[in-house]
C-alpha cells in the first residue's frame, strides 16, 4: 500500500508538473510571437497579463477615460484577446445615435436658457412658422454651431468602432502590427484642450468666426474619420438639423418645476453610446406663450 500511494502521489504530482509545463511552453509561445516585432518601437500603453489582457486596468464605468489616460495618441492598442471588442460589439447593435444626440441637444437647451434664447432668437427671425428645409442651414450660423457643439461635447461614440490594422504600420514613430485591434479614441479629440477654447464646457463659439458666421473645425470628428468614416453621417446630420431646429420652433425646453438649470445632472449613462441620465425636462409650447 505504501509504495502504491507514493506510485500514485508522484504520478498525480508529475502529471500536474508536466501539465504546467504544457501552459508555460504555449504561454511562452504564444507571447514571443506577439512581441516578435520587440525590437520595433511599438505605441505606449499598460502591460496586458495572460488571457485577460488589459482588463483588470479598465475603469468599466468609464472605459474611454482610461484609455484616455493610458495613451498619448489618438489611437489605442491593446491586445486582440482583449474582452472590450466583445462588449462593444454586443452592444453596438440597433443603437439610434441620432435620437441620443437630440436628447443631449435638449438638456443642454434646458441647462443654458440664454444660448437656447439665441437659437430662438435666430430661428424666429430667419424661418418665422414655415416649416424648416435643408437649405435654411446656411441662414442659421448659430443654430448650426450649436448642432455642432452638443455632438462635440454630447462625443456618444467615445471609442467608435475597433477595427483591425490591414499591414505593419509605424504611426507617429510607433510601430503597429498588422493585425492589431485599435480603438479610435474620437473622446481624445473632440476634449483635445489644443484645439477647443473650452473643451469641456458647452461654447457654441467653437463654431463660429468672429462676424458670427459658421467655421467648421478640423478637430470635430464625432463621425470618425478617413475611409471608415460613419456611411449615415450626411442622413444623420440632415436628421439633426431639421429635428432640432423644428423641436426649437414650437417648445421652450425648461427643467421640471422644482429643479434649477444647475441641478440638471450631464453625467452620461455609459452602453455602446453616452446617453444622458434618466432626466425629466418641460417642453413648453412658444405658440400659447
Ligand atoms: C448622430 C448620429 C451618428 C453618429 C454620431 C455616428 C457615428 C458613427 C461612428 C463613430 C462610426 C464608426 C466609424 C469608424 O469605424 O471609425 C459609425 C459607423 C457607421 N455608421 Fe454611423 N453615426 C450616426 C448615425 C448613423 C446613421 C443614421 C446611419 C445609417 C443610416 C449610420 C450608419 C453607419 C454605418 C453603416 C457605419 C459603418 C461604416 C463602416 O464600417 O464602413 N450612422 N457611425
Amino acid at each position: 500500500m505504501g509504495i502504491l500511494d507514493l506510485f500514485l502521489q508522484s504520478s498525480s504530482s508529475v502529471t500536474l508538473l508536466g501539465g504546467l509545463l504544457v501552459l508555460l511552453l504555449v504561454y511562452l509561445i504564444c507571447s514571443s510571437s506577439f512581441s516578435s516585432n520587440e525590437d520595433r518601437k511599438g505605441p505606449p500603453g499598460p502591460k496586458p497579463f495572460p488571457l485577460i489582457g488589459n482588463l483588470l486596468q479598465l475603469d468599466l464605468k468609464r472605459p474611454y477615460n482610461t484609455l484616455l489616460k493610458e495613451s498619448g495618441i489618438a489611437n489605442s492598442y491593446f491586445h486582440e484577446h482583449n474582452l472590450m471588442q466583445t462588449v462593444i460589439n454586443m452592444f453596438g447593435a440597433g443603437t439610434d445615435t441620432t435620437a441620443t444626440t437630440l436628447r443631449w441637444g435638449l438638456l443642454f437647451m434646458a441647462k443654458n436658457p440664454k444660448i437656447q434664447d439665441q437659437v430662438q432668437e435666430e430661428l424666429s427671425r430667419e424661418i418665422g412658422s414655415r416649416n424648416v428645409q435643408v437649405e435654411d442651414r446656411k441662414n442659421l450660423p448659430f443654430t448650426d454651431a450649436v448642432i455642432h457643439e452638443t455632438q462635440r461635447l454630447a462625443s456618444i461614440l467615445p471609442i467608435a468602432v475597433p477595427h483591425k490594422t490591414s499591414q505593419d504600420i509605424t504611426f507617429q514613430g510607433h510601430f503597429i502590427k498588422k493585425g492589431t485591434t485599435v480603438y479610435p479614441l474620437l473622446t481624445s479629440v473632440l476634449y483635445d484642450e489644443s484645439e477647443w477654447e473650452r473643451p469641456h464646457s458647452f461654447y457654441p463659439a467653437h463654431f463660429l468666426d468672429k462676424d458670427g458666421k459658421f467655421f467648421k473645425r478640423e478637430a470635430f470628428m464625432p463621425f470618425s474619420a478617413g475611409r471608415r468614416i460613419c456611411l449615415g453621417e450626411g442622413l444623420a446630420r440632415i436628421e439633426l438639423f431639421i429635428f432640432f431646429t423644428s423641436l426649437l420652433q414650437h417648445f421652450r425646453f425648461t427643467p421640471p418645476p422644482g429643479v434649477s438649470e444647475d441641478e440638471l445632472d450631464l453625467t452620461p449613462s455609459v452602453g455602446f453610446t453616452l446617453s444622458p441620465s434618466p432626466h425629466k425636462l418641460c417642453a413648453v409650447s412658444c405658440i400659447e406663450q
